[in-house]
């Protein structure tokens, strides 16, 4: 299974095309647009998410409400587009994109880098595809992987640990509270007091122009033991998620299970003991390496968190210096959410749930639904027999 994306964020539209689908999946544009919403939500965010109401168009690979074993083609339209037509055309350089060009870095942002790298004096050449406005699409996408993993006994859910240096208490709950829970709270958190500590942070770091990162914790149940491979670096799940987790926008780093604590603990405190029962053949008594032993799944939840840099485009801007004049100025200001976490978590459980599904149909090669759900359950059994 693989995906591209295209589009700008303040072009016509965004395209996610999708190869390698199983025919006879159900398909879900409700669901995929439920996923999308989530994105769209969260407390600290600017005002283009008032602007844009993100729903796709299926435009191929599935008929009748099933897919057919075709690529899946499906579209996002940016209605703030209709405010950008002219600096976004294709027409060789109007007059507007003259006047609107942007020649003052923001550090943090792609801006630099990309118009070096690409000799674009127009840095929106770069910001446009460098938004995080990409990430609808990989959420789309996340989204179909969900549908597959639904239909294999696989959850995902997600919530927010960190944001700035309010940190929430950890809270045992239900799978079932902790998604209503999570989907309830502005910031996605499961801890009421952290929650009203992170509002108040974001209210005051949007008040003095400044911005706010996080952490995010995205787990998913029910993986079969054996998923990824120890056999070759590229194949190791865990690496692949990791790959995934970083490639969102503005994320710095990622860990699983206790993380980066594993460095100062014994290896007595680190480990996870097995132990072995009729009705549920091997499995662990902690879960501390967070689901993963030499890239494969050990069958225990997968446990990653990511965490995400504040936001670059500051209303406070920081010091930046003019291309074209060499002179120091203040760096450009675009119109900037003041805290995105909440609608990363979303991000992260999605890109997390597209390399699940992907390495299930790497275990399982399947064309139609029905072969891999079939190769899944003899294979569940053999694991439980081992
Ligand atoms: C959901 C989401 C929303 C974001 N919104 C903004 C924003 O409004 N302004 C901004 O400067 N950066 C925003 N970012 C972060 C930038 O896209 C990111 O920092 C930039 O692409 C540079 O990439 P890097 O930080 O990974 O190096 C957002 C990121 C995410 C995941
Ligand atoms: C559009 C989205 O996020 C955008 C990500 C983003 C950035 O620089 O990453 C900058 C902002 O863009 P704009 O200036 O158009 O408001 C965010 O709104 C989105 O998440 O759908």
């Amino acid at each position: 299974m693989r995906y591209l994306t295209a589009g700008e964020s303040h072009g016509p539209q965004l395209t996610l095309i999708i190869e390698g689908l199983p025919s006879h999946l159900p398909f879900s544009k409700e669901k995929i647009d439920f996923q999308l919403a989530r994105r769209q939500k969260g407390y600290g965010r600017g005002r283009r998410m008032q602007i844009e109401k993100d729903q796709v168009q299926i435009l191929s690979g599935v008929r009748f409400g099933e897919t057919t074993g075709a690529p899946v083609t499906l579209v996002v339209e940016n209605k703030d587009w209709t405010h950008w037509q002219k600096v976004m055309s294709t027409d060789p350089l109007p007059e507007e994109a003259e006047k609107r060009r942007i020649s003052r870095p923001r550090p943090g942002h792609a801006d630099l880098n990309g118009a070096i790298k690409y000799d674009h004096r127009d840095m929106r050449d770069v910001l446009e595809r460098s938004s995080a406005r990409e990430t609808t699409m990989r959420v789309a996408a996340g989204a179909v992987a969900r549908l597959i993993l639904e239909e294999c006994g696989i959850r995902i859910a997600g919530h927010v640990l960190r944001i700035g240096d309010v940190e929430a208490k950890r809270v045992e709950l239900s799978w079932d509270e902790r998604l209503e829970r999570a989907e309830r709270s502005p910031v996605r958190c499961l801890d009421p007091e952290a929650e009203q500590q992170m509002m108040s942070l974001i209210d005051q770091a949007k008040k003095e122009g400044d911005s706010l990162g996080g952490i995010v914790e995205v787990i998913v149940e029910g993986v079969p033991v054996g998923l990824g491979s120890h056999v070759h670096w590229d194949r190791k799940l865990d690496a692949r998620i990791a790959q995934a987790v970083v490639s969102i926008n503005a994320f710095k780093g990622v860990e699983f299970g206790i993380g980066f604590e594993a460095a100062s603990r014994l290896g007595s405190q680190v480990h996870d003991e097995i132990e072995w029962s009729t009705e549920k053949g091997f499995s662990r008594r902690t879960n501390r390496l967070g689901g993963f032993e030499g890239g494969m799944t050990t069958g225990e939840p997968i446990v990653v968190r990511g965490v995400m840099k504040p936001i670059p485009t500051l209303y406070k801007p920081l010091l930046s210096v003019d291309i074209d004049s060499k002179e120091p100025f203040a760096a450009s200001i675009e119109r900037s959410d003041s805290c995105a976490v909440p609608a990363a978590c979303v991000v992260a459980e999605n890109v997390v749930a597209w390399e699940v599904a992907r390495a299930l149909l790497e275990k399982f090669p399947a064309d139609t639904l029905s072969e891999l759900k079939e190769q899944l359950a003899r294979y569940r059994e053999r694991v439980l027999n081992f």
